[in-house]
């Protein structure tokens, strides 16, 4: 022990020795030559590169850090005895990391790396825009010279994809809107946003189980689609129109649709947007990976008062035709949408902006993104927003069937497959399609005595069977077909209807074959899907 630190005092001394040599011998600018040089031949003879990957480059946040971090916090090898554990805003995962100054060991593919996490006091504060941090932090990664050619790119972009996929996994889904009107917050967003806490999956939709999963399929083969998508030069966005009565669950498929893909929600008030313009700009502000809404279509498109253009003198183009649909907020008339003059101040959006807006060049400025418009009256809707490759799936969200209403039971009183009694199954089953009632009043009766399941049972047919008698009695299939809207709004809807045979008429040039109204509009009995 005492040879030890005999030998330790001596190497002291030889190093106290060369370091003043080397301050008389060399003068203090080429002194830091000399350790350049010291350095470069050091790495010269080491086995390893190192890479220095720091919080903030220049005055950017680098990316590639924020990532790293995450990606070491969900390894399980971590050699540290000191974790630091972190909570981000809006999440409700916690994740550990590296704590300052220590190191971990990760293998990719068969390769074995070091990461450092280092953490040194920022020397004296540069002039910034930004408050830079007291604390400069980066990572270090040690790869052996051999090995580098054979991961670095591949181990980074796994690096980055892992981060996003934990991102995704452990960030709460994030719901926006532009309800202030076209007003920007203090980063200049146009889009306010709120946690996202919707309850819905599609385990809870009550709807035919063979729709819903051919609904996952295609929303799964979306979201792994990228291949597919740039392959068939296509952009990597889907369509959906979700339509049916009040009540038959569209907004709940829409939370569904996030929670399962892990999707933010752009929750588009269109009353709120005042040009095209300010549309367009709306989309250049929402993420990838993200569902943008329009629900309740009809009522945002006033297609009452849409009017042929009559300038272009004629055959008008498609383009004129679409611009003369005006589309107001409030349902309120007046306001005239001249082509080319909504960017300048015009107070009112196009049919052909909102078209732009889902299909048009600048709906690609992001990627991985669904549209999802929802409406009461798909009839009401104009050919041009139905057409094929504009909203790629229809689905009609319909009346409680049998198999909607099991899924229902399960959720509201535990039955089980097999549980419900046979005979009052087959009672169900025959009422059901007379009562029309939807899942939202099912779901009612079922709240209310969900405390008794043999009551809930009970209450649940004696309410289907008056609906269906009520129904019966008043010449009803139109309370079924129209989920019990009032018969005078259908009085009314029916006038309007006729009221735009008319220019629907003069419109067909330009949409055509889109102009076969009833063709695929007609809602049938059960959800249904219409792929396009
Ligand atoms: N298919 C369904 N599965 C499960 N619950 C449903 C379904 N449909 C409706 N509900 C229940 O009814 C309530 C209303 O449903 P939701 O808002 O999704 O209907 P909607 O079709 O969007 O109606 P609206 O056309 O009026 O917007 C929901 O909170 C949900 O509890
Ligand atoms: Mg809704």
């Amino acid at each position: 022990m005492k040879e030890y630190w005999t030998s330790l005092a001596s190497l002291l001394g030889v190093l106290a020795f060369c370091q003043s040599i080397l301050q008389t011998v060399f003068p203090p600018e080429l002194r830091f030559a000399f350790l350049k040089l010291f350095n470069k031949i050091f790495h010269w003879f080491s086995s390893y590169y190192y890479f220095d990957i720091t919080e903030i480059d220049g005055v950017n946040t680098n990316e590639l850090y924020n990532a790293v971090q995450l990606y070491l916090s969900s390894t399980v090898s971590i050699s540290g005895s000191r974790l630091s554990l972190t909570r981000a805003l809006n999440s409700s995962a916690i994740t550990f990391g590296l704590s300052n100054n220590d190191c971990m060991v990760d293998a990719f593919n068969g390769v074995t790396v070091l990461w450092e996490h280092v953490v040194t006091q920022r020397q004296s504060q540069t002039f910034s825009w930004r408050p830079l941090p007291e604390e400069k932090r980066g990572f270090t990664l040690r790869i052996r010279k051999k090995d580098k050619y054979l991961i670095l790119n591949s181990y980074l972009d796994f690096i980055m994809d892992k981060a996003n996929e934990i991102r995704r996994k452990n960030q709460d889904r994030l719901l926006y809107t532009n309800s202030r009107g076209g007003s920007l917050d203090s980063r200049g967003h146009p889009w306010e946003s709120v946690p996202f806490k919707h309850p819905s999956t599609f385990d809870t939709l009550a709807m035919d189980p063979k729709v819903k999963k051919e609904i996952m399929d295609d929303l799964k083969d979306f979201a792994n689609g990228q291949a597919f998508y740039q392959k068939t030069g296509r952009a990597w966005k889907r369509g959906y129109l979700l339509y049916g009565p009040p009540g038959t669950g569209k907004s709940s498929m829409i939370a569904a649709m996030a929670n399962f893909l892990g999707y933010d929600i752009y929750d588009l008030e269109l009353t709120e947007v005042h040009t095209n313009s300010e549309l367009r700009k709306l989309l250049m502000k929402t993420s990838s990976k993200s569902i943008i809404v329009i629900e309740d279509i009809d009522c945002s498109i006033n297609l009452t008062n849409r009017k042929k253009n009559n300038g272009g003198g004629g055959g008008a183009s498609g383009r004129t035709y679409y611009d003369s649909m005006e589309m107001r907020g409030g349902g309120g008339g007046g306001g005239v949408s001249v082509p080319g003059e909504e960017g300048g101040g015009g107070n009112s959006i196009t049919l052909s902006g909102l078209l732009n807006f889902t299909d048009g060049l600048w709906s690609c400025c992001g990627s991985e993104r669904i549209f999802v418009f929802t409406t009461n009256h798909i009839e009401k809707l104009d050919p041009a927003l139905l057409r094929s490759g504009r909203m790629d799936m229809h689905i009609f969200m319909s009346h409680c069937s049998f198999p909607a209403l099991k899924i229902l039971l399960k959720n509201y009183l535990g039955y089980e497959e097999g549980d419900l009694d046979e005979e009052i199954g087959k009672e169900f089953e025959g009422v059901l399609e007379k009562a029309g009632m939807t899942p939202a009043d099912v779901s009612e009766v079922l709240i209310k005595n969900r405390r008794d399941k043999g009551n809930a049972v009970r209450e649940l047919l004696e309410a289907l069977k008056a609906r269906a008698e009520k129904n019966n009695v008043g010449g009803g299939s139109r309370e079924k077909i129209n989920g019990g809207h009032d018969l005078e709004e259908e009085e009314e809807e029916e006038q309007e209807k006729r009221a735009l045979e008319s220019p629907k008429e003069e419109g067909c040039d330009f949409v055509e074959g889109s102009c076969k109204k009833g063709d695929e509009k007609d809602p049938k009995e059960d959800n249904e899907i219409i792929e396009k």
